[in-house]
Order: C-alpha cells, then structure tokens, then sequence
C-alpha cells in the first residue's frame, strides 16, 4: 500500500476513495479499497491506497484523535508512504470539532509540520480563496451550511475555524503563491512549519490548483483536506512508476433495491422532492420516531412492499423542522435515534434479500455501513462528482452508493440505482 487515508466519515471515505481511484485523465488511478472502521486483517497485496472510513466527524476530539492515530498505526504498518487525512469540503466541525486536534496528533507522531490544509473540491462547487471558504458563489456561512444539524458552519474564514480547534497556530498560503507552483507551495509551507505551525490552510480555486499542490506534496509524509486534495496524488506514485495507472471497471448488481435518505442539506431534500414524484416515497415521522411509535420494521415493510419500484423512506426536515425537533428532544438524541432507525432498516433490507442500496447523508451511511458489517468495498465508476459505485466482497454482494449531503443531480436516486445495476 502507498496512500492511506484516515477519513472522518463515510461518504467523504468514498468520494476520496473516487478521487484517488480516478486518478488524472488519461492516466488513471491507484487501486483502492475503502474500509469501513479499522480492518482487523492485513490488506490484500495488490491494493495501492486504502482509505479508512471512520465515524469520527462529531464524535468527542479525545475519541476522535484515539480511533484516527489506530487507523494511523494500520496505515503505516501496511507500507504507506503517504497519509491523507479526509474530512468534509465544508470543513463540517464544531469550535470544539476535531478537525484541528486530529490533523494535530496526526502531525506530531509523523513529527511534521507545516501540514497543507485545504478542503477545495472544486467539481462539488468548494473553493478556498483569501482563507475563506465558498460554496458556489456564496461564503460558507451563507449557503445553507449554517443550517447543519450537526455542524453548523458560521464562520467562512476557515483559518479563524480551525484556529479554535488547534494548539498551534494556523497558517495561510495565498492563491497567488498556489499559481507560482509546486517549487513556491514548498517554499511556503517550509516557513510555516520553521515558524512552527502545524497547519496551513492552503487556497485552492480549480483543479488544476489542486494538481499543483498534489505536486507540492509528493514528498509530505501527512495532508489533510476535502476529496480535492488527492487529485494529484495518485499522479506522483504513478510517475515514480510505483504504480501502473489503472482505471475502475462496471461493478454490476442487478437485484432488489431501496433507497434511504437521513441527510437534510438543500441538494438532498431536492433530490427527495424530485424522486418523490414519480416513486413510492415515505416520509418519516421523526417525533413519531422519538416517541417509539415509528419503528424499523413499518420502515422495511413499506420498502419491501414497493421492492422493484425503487422505493425511498427519508427523514429529511426543512432547518425550521430540525430546530423544532431538536429543541424538543436534543440534538444528540435525535441523531442517535434515527441513526438506530436507519441502521435496523438496512439489516432488515439486507436480509430480506435486497441487492441495491443508495444512502444519503454521513452520518447516516456510517450508521447503515456499520450495522451490515461489510468489511471492505471495492470502488466502481463515479456516478456524480464526489459519490462512486460501491460493492461488497464475498459470493454474496451488495452494491451501495453512499452519497454525501450535498452531492449529486437532482434525479440522482434514479441514476444512482441504474449504474449500480450497470446500466
Ligand atoms: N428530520 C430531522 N430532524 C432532525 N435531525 C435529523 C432529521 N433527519 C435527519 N437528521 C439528522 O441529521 C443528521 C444528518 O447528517 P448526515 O451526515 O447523515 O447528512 P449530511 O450532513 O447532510 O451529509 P454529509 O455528512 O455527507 O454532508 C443526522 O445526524 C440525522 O440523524
Ligand atoms: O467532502 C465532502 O463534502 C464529502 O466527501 C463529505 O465528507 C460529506 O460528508
């Protein structure tokens, strides 16, 4: 193995794992396997980026920094070279987040400094400039992400964020340095850490930004960063003839299927409304849910009755929505509960013999992920930006999609489960 990946959460462990799989055009990737929670065994032989999907992105900082210097310790002790810590490209955090403190822990048992930090993922619409963070064309804290459930993002200025999170202080390289080129990136970084900072939010507008600073760090023991990050990455073991290049076939499965949507950001509840025109869709009662009147057996019934037609259930609320039900019960609460929901219905679903799954949201997808116990995925085709075909080993798979909140067309449900059956 030559990259491993320690990612906060499970769609963003995916969307990283098609980034790396992808490679640049015409040259192609690494072959990368995601693994969902530390693997228990050796990797395979012949896999060249593992990406560890964790379950750490709001999780307690202590705990967090724990799991991540184990997903480290695994990493290293497969070969890699080079270690890539994943999280959101809307740098998804609380002041108290743990961002900071694990890229921080990460630094010094790798005993680095001057660390890049850049969540871009310009084909998603993330952009940094000046230190700020945008989405689209609006800052950060004005484009819906304010509203998180979890991780309310406030504050576009990501260096004044990362700062409440970190013991160090926190450095900046400016996009002019970033269109200097690899030689100037290296440069800077070098007087941040001299100046000791361990992190240094690194601007980032187009890919092309990104392959510069991929090129910058093909020496960096440790990156952290959103998917956009290892847009290059692949290209430096591949030009040091490491690896061979090599592009993600069809993962097919053509079986029953069921769609189940936990995250509430703009993109998803769009893509809820579209799907819901023309397919048997469920609403969850969410304070039915809370009360213990809403149950993972009416959920799997109603998914099962409809098998075929692709069926959806969604907890997804408009921000008003989540308030109200958040002050009346508590935000971790909730979050538990329908993580439990969801997570039940999936074992449900998957022993009653369905073959497709499509899932929206992080946190939900680490709770659906976790409860099937699939062990490692292989990394098929990118659907949209960011959300790849996902399947199972064994005689018995399952194909998934695991997509972020944000990601993703407005029919992607449909799409979704088309590719996954290889259409
Ligand atoms: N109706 C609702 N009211 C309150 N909370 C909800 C509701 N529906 C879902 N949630 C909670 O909101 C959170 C959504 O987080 P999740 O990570 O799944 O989506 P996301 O943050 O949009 O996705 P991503 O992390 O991929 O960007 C979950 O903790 C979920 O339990
Ligand atoms: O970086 C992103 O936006 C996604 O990969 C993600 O982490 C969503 O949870």
């Amino acid at each position: 193995m030559l990259l491993g990946v320690i990612a906060d959460d499970f769609t963003g462990a995916s969307d990283i794992a098609n980034t790396i799989a992808k490679g640049l055009p015409g040259q192609g990737g690494l072959r990368t396997v995601q693994y969902l929670g530390l693997p228990s065994a050796a990797a395979d032989a012949e896999v060249e980026a593992g990406v560890i999907a964790l379950k750490s992105r709001s999780i307690d900082a202590a705990v967090a920094v724990e799991q991540s210097l184990d997903a480290l310790k695994w990493l290293l002790d497969q070969g890699c070279e080079q270690i890539v810590f994943k999280y959101c490209s809307t740098f998804d955090s609380t002041p108290a987040g743990n961002i900071g403190p694990v890229a921080e822990a990460l630094a010094n048992a790798l005993a680095v400094k001057g660390v890049i930090a850049c969540p871009a993922f310009p084909g998603a619409g993330r952009t940094v400039y000046q230190g700020h963070l945008f989405v689209k064309d609006r800052l950060l804290d004005e484009s819906g992400l304010e509203n998180h459930p979890l991780n309310p993002m406030i504050d576009a200025d990501i260096r004044r964020w990362l700062r409440l999170q970190t013991v160090s202080d926190v450095g900046h390289v400016d996009i002019a340095t970033v269109h200097d080129g690899a030689p100037a990136i290296v440069a800077a970084l070098r007087r941040h850490g001299e100046a000791n900072r361990a992190l240094v939010i690194v601007d980032a507008i187009t890919d092309d930004d990104l392959v510069a600073i991929g090129r910058a760090a093909a020496p960096d023991r440790l990156i952290t960063g959103g998917s956009g990050i290892a847009v290059g990455l692949a290209a430096n073991f591949i030009e040091r003839g490491l690896a061979r290049g090599t592009v993600a076939g069809a993962l097919p499965v053509d079986g029953l299927e069921a769609i189940l949507a936990g995250s509430c950001s703009g993109a998803t509840r769009e893509q809820v409304e579209i799907h819901s025109r023309n397919h048997p869709t469920l609403a969850i009662d969410v304070t039915g849910v809370m009360e213990g009147k809403v149950t993972a057996s009416e959920l799997t019934s109603f998914l099962l009755a409809n098998r075929g037609r692709a069926p959806l259930v969604y907890s997804s609320g408009t921000p008003d929505e989540v308030r109200a039900i958040q002050s009346r019960f508590g935000r971790e609460n909730v979050a538990a509960t329908l993580d439990g929901l969801f997570a039940e219905t999936a074992r449900h679903l998957v022993s009653a013999g369905i073959k497709r799954l499509v899932v929206a949201g992080g946190e939900t997808s680490g709770a659906v992920v976790s409860a099937l116990d699939l062990g490692a995925l292989a990394i098929g085709p990118e659907i949209d930006p960011g959300v790849p075909v996902l399947l199972s080993k064994g005689d018995q798979p399952v194909a998934l999609v695991l997509k972020s909140g944000n990601f993703g067309a407005p029919n992607f449900f449909t799409k979704a489960l088309e590719r996954l059956a290889g259409r």
